[in-house]
């Protein structure tokens, strides 16, 4: 590109914007006249009816109440509309292709931004949702011959210019002609800005891989499998939105289910959907999912106190209770549990009806053939069986009160042996003879990894109506957390579409994780992603992470920034005081975003306090907060897991802290969230995991 044709090329632009700009300024007005009519005929309307409402039969009631209703609807969907539009005001683009059908003679400039915005007089698309079908060429294509599908099939021709762009309000702050390779420029500046509290979005810069997944809207069951900072959640979020445009007609937003870690992060990836024009939907977590199939019945111990046990305490047999609870193999002695209690809670006995005998056997069988129903279905469908078999065998057919007396004796039959759910779980651990396996705390609080176990059990023995049966599609983040016993019961609970997300390296949690492997054992029939290139943190601090955790497959994106520094001090105070010289260092910079990040919630506390003697303004984190705020946060790695930060501090990097496998997760986990500036400190023996990563510098 030379540089007079790109000076004129970017006058023409202005001019353009300047066009879109008067035009958008235009629909604002007309769509504020259309609000305020709307409004002035609502409030007649509601005049009207409480003026005359004596003299009104019940049928013109019901008649204006319900044309009220529909005015408002319709003003609603106009107040929303006037939202997207000022949006698009403030940037009403980001990207240009030139495209010319084939069969066409000229190519038509296509601009593409967060929201459709079309000329009703004259019905031209100005701008056209990322979302729309012909939108998608600006990802997956450069300039060159080129295909999409559309709804009336699929579309051919040749992209002659991609230019990309980013706009404030009437500014043109960069603007870009892509011939060979799409975005790096625009990506490596947006890549390079300071983060926030909220997760951004990232239609401006979806990759080509990445829209893929967003628009892949046939699999049943997509698992999305990516490395650290590879934007699986972001395309998640991306791909709810896609969908709730392409299936506008069968799919709102209640729709839609996040099974999300904890608060903080619910909260973090909260205004993803708002920015992209759609409603936000719910989040739950597993304990309140939990607590939701137990009927609020069982009072039990959360995720992250269970988590704080394991890595604060010298706990073996917690360890060894959690890592069974947690293995493939638990789901097998699950059902065969349930088998043998099935057999146990029915004791079959011969039955005579008016001189006919009905031998146990017969009826045993039948009890067996019904085993998916529940109790008292599965009794029904039996008596019908029984019914049936009496009529062939002896030509008999039951009378009312032959039927009452059958219903009696299967009833008593049933009965033998029968236990409350929690005994029933309790005697799982002595038919398996490892009694030592169910701890309850005190009062009989449950531990966290007897939930879903327990829940299991209840799903199978006892007919449990799913409360989130009207759920069409279920997003699950963090995969690799969950374990077999959960996914069993979330499969069984949600029938619907799913999108799974997570990274095998990820794992916080190592006596109770899964791999890609298992869980795609659970979901047969799923289609499995993968994305290997990671755009969260500089090159220099994911050459540092690999050399924590290598893996093979990840690509670091090149953008540069400054090396990893691994800090040693002499003594703990020091290294608190070297902290907080980061901080200040923070407080003075351009970043919005400092964490110090540690392995237990202990470290974290000590760290904040350090903080907050030397008044230094910090929060602690811990599983009751709610939301994350920009400035200098203190966590463990545990909370830390799916947000980023520019700045990242990792104190106590020494041997005694990060030395097993867990430790390596955590402290991958820990130092994947930095975006731009990585340091870890330590006193005494710098941890062998670290050591292979770094050339120690010493601070003291
Ligand atoms: N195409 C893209 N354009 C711009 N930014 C991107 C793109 N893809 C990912 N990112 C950025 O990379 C960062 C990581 O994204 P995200 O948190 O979704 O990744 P992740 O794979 O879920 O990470 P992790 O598993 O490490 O928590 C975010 O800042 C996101 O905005």
């Amino acid at each position: 590109m030379n540089a007079p044709r790109h000076a004129s090329a970017r006058e023409q632009e202005a001019t353009h914007l300047e066009t879109i700009q008067s035009r958008l300024i235009n629909a604002i007005d007309d769509a504020e006249a259309r609000l305020s009519d709307y409004k002035q005929d609502i409030q007649e309307q509601k005049t009207y009816l409480a003026e005359n409402r004596d003299e009104m039969d019940h049928i013109e009631k019901i008649s204006s109440r319900e044309s009220i209703d529909q005015m408002v609807k319709t003003g609603d969907a106009l107040l929303a509309q006037k939202g997207r539009l000022e949006k698009l005001q403030r940037a009403p683009y980001f990207g240009r292709f030139d495209f010319r059908r084939e069969g066409e003679r000229e190519a038509s400039p296509i601009y593409i931004g967060i929201h459709h915005f079309q000329d009703h007089a004259t019905n031209r698309t100005h701008v056209y949702d990322w979302r729309a079908p012909i939108a998608s060429l600006f990802y997956d294509y450069e300039t060159g011959p080129v295909r999409f599908t559309a709804p009336e099939g699929d579309i051919e021709g040749q992209i002659s210019l991609k230019r990309q762009f980013r706009i404030q309000h009437d500014t043109i702050e960069l603007m870009i002609d892509s011939e060979v390779n799409v975005v790096d420029e625009v990506l490596q500046d947006e890549l390079g800005r300071a983060s926030d509290a909220n997760m951004k979005n990232i239609v401006a810069t979806i990759q080509r891989d990445q829209n893929a997944i967003i628009r892949n809207d046939e699999a049943p069951v997509l698992i999305i499998q990516g490395v650290a900072g590879s934007g699986k959640t972001s395309i998640a979020l991306h791909r709810i939105a896609f969908l709730l445009y392409r299936f506008k007609d069968t799919l709102s937003s209640d729709d839609i289910l996040i099974v999300s870690p904890n608060s903080v992060f619910a909260d973090y990836i909260s205004t993803v959907l708002p920015e992209l024009g759609e409603e936000s939907v719910n989040e739950v977590s597993m304990e309140s999912l939990a607590d939701t199939l137990l009927e609020g019945e069982f009072r039990f111990q959360g995720f992250f106190e269970q988590t704080r046990a394991l890595l604060e305490k010298q706990a073996p047999e917690l360890q060894r209770r959690v890592a069974f609870k947690a293995s493939a193999a638990m789901l097998e002695h699950l059902d065969a549990y349930l088998k043998h209690v099935e057999n146990q809670r029915f004791a079959a006995r011969d039955v005579w009806i008016e001189g006919r005998l009905i031998p146990a056997w017969l009826i045993e069988e039948a009890f067996h053939r019904h085993a998916s129903l529940a109790q008292r279905d599965r009794l029904e469908r039996v008596i019908r069986d029984l019914e049936a078999s009496m009529q062939q065998e002896y030509r008999y057919a039951l009378t009312p009160d032959d039927r009452q007396q059958l219903q009696k004796e299967l009833g008593a039959m049933a009965k033998t042996r029968r236990r409350t759910l929690r005994q029933t779980y309790k005697a799982f651990y002595e038919w398996l003879e490892e009694p030592a396996l169910f701890k309850p705390g005190s009062h009989g609080r449950l531990e966290y990894n007897d939930l879903f176990p327990l829940i299991y059990l209840k799903m199978k023995l006892e007919r449990i109506s799913s409360p989130y049966a009207r759920i069409k599609h279920l997003l699950i983040d963090e995969m690799q957390d969950y374990t077999p016993v959960q996914y069993a019961v979330l499969n069984r609970l949600f029938s619907c579409k799913k999108t799974i997300l997570g990274d095998a390296r990820q794992s916080v949690d190592p006596y109770s994780a899964s791999s890609l492997t298992q869980i795609r054992r659970t979901f047969l029939g799923s289609i499995c992603m993968t994305l290997n290139k990671s755009y969260r943190s500089s090159y220099e601090i994911m050459q540092f992470t690999q050399r924590i955790s290598h893996n093979p497959d990840l690509v670091a994106i090149e953008r540069h920034d400054e090396a990893p520094r691994v800090l040693h001090f002499t003594s703990r105070r020091q290294e608190a005081e070297g902290i907080i010289d980061e901080a200040h260092a923070f407080l003075d910079s351009s970043h919005h975003t400092l964490a110090v990040i540690c392995k237990t919630q202990r470290q974290a506390a000590y760290y904040h306090e350090q903080l907050a003697t030397a008044g230094v303004e910090a929060v602690l984190l811990d599983e009751r907060s709610q939301a994350l705020s920009r400035g200098i946060i203190v966590c463990t790695a545990h909370l830390a897991k799916g947000l980023e930060f520019d700045r990242v501090i990792v104190p106590s990097a020494e041997d005694k802290t990060y030395h097993n496998d867990m430790d390596r997760n955590l402290l991958y986990v820990a130092c994947t969230r930095a975006m731009h500036r990585l340091t870890l400190t330590y006193t005494g023996q710098l941890s062998t995991l670290i050591e292979a990563a770094s050339d120690t510098n010493s601070a003291s």
